[in-house]
């Protein structure tokens, strides 16, 4: 798959993904072009999406009173990817994610179709130090989810505040830009490079500009624009 760069889907099944970085830095560009090529080819993503701006080919779920056995299926079985639209972030929202997760951890298995389940504001659902039902469960699919399919994606302006097991446990880093002092350490723990060189390299970084960290490897990548579709086209709201 191109994204800018040209990665392997099959060395990247399955493997927890962290996409970091401050605000306008190219996060979320950078997760939307990922998700498309995965989409592309016929690996799904359940997308936890808090700001509804995902417009990948997907079903949608705005109506959270819908049965979780509906998503799982279209998902597991017929490998469609899904986009939950946490646009409210009402109380109904996060307990249908809840009963949504549990569904997709039980059902897998069973159909063991490997799918990414990306997590945008990550750390607003597995905050480092908080536990939770919900955070609980996501952490347990991202840490044992591999036999399962199971890939999870993390995108998070907040670094220092994700749940720490679930960061280091990653395998594939994108490193946006950060300037904050406590975000820089967690870039410092990441990368095996001298304190000074992470703080040097980081800072010059450019929107769409990453550290790009996987298999012991450090490469500056540029990321290619997300072209945006207009008005929902390829989605399908899910009722
Ligand atoms: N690789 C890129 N090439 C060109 N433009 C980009 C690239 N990445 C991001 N941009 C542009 O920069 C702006 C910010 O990008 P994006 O929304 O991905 O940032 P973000 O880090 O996710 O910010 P936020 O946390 O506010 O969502 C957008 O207008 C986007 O189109």
């Amino acid at each position: 798959m191109d994204i800018g760069i040209t990665l392997d889907s099959t060395e990247i099944l399955r493997k927890c993904i962290a996409i970091l970085g401050i605000r306008g830095s190219g996060k979320s560009n950078t997760a939307k072009v990922l998700s498309e090529e995965l989409n592309k080819e016929g690996i799904p993503l359940v997308i936890i999406d808090p700001d509804g701006e995902y417009s990948i080919d997907a079903d949608v779920i705005d109506n959270f009173s819908l049965d979780e056995s509906i998503p799982t299926e279209r998902v597991l079985k017929e490998g469609k990817s899904v986009i939950l639209d946490m646009n409210d972030w009402s109380e109904e929202s996060f307990k249908f994610l809840l009963r949504f997760l549990n569904s997709l951890w039980l059902n897998s298995k069973i159909y063991k179709r490997n799918f990414f389940i990306l997590l945008e504001e990550a750390h607003e659902f597995i905050q480092q130090g908080e536990r939770n039902q919900l955070s609980d469960t996501i952490v347990r699919i991202a840490l044992r989810g591999r036999k399962r399919g199971i890939g999870m994606i993390i995108v998070s302006q907040r670094s220092a505040k994700v749940n720490k097991d679930v960061l280091t446990q990653s395998e594939i880093y994108f490193l946006h830009k950060v300037v904050h002092p406590v975000d820089l350490k967690v870039y410092k723990e990441i990368i095996p490079w001298k304190s000074k060189d992470v703080e040097n390299e980081v800072k010059k970084l450019e929107t769409g500009e990453a550290l790009f960290y996987f298999n012991g490897e450090v490469k500056k990548i540029r990321i290619r624009k997300f072209e945006e579709k207009i008005n929902g086209e390829g989605q399908e709201v899910l009722i």
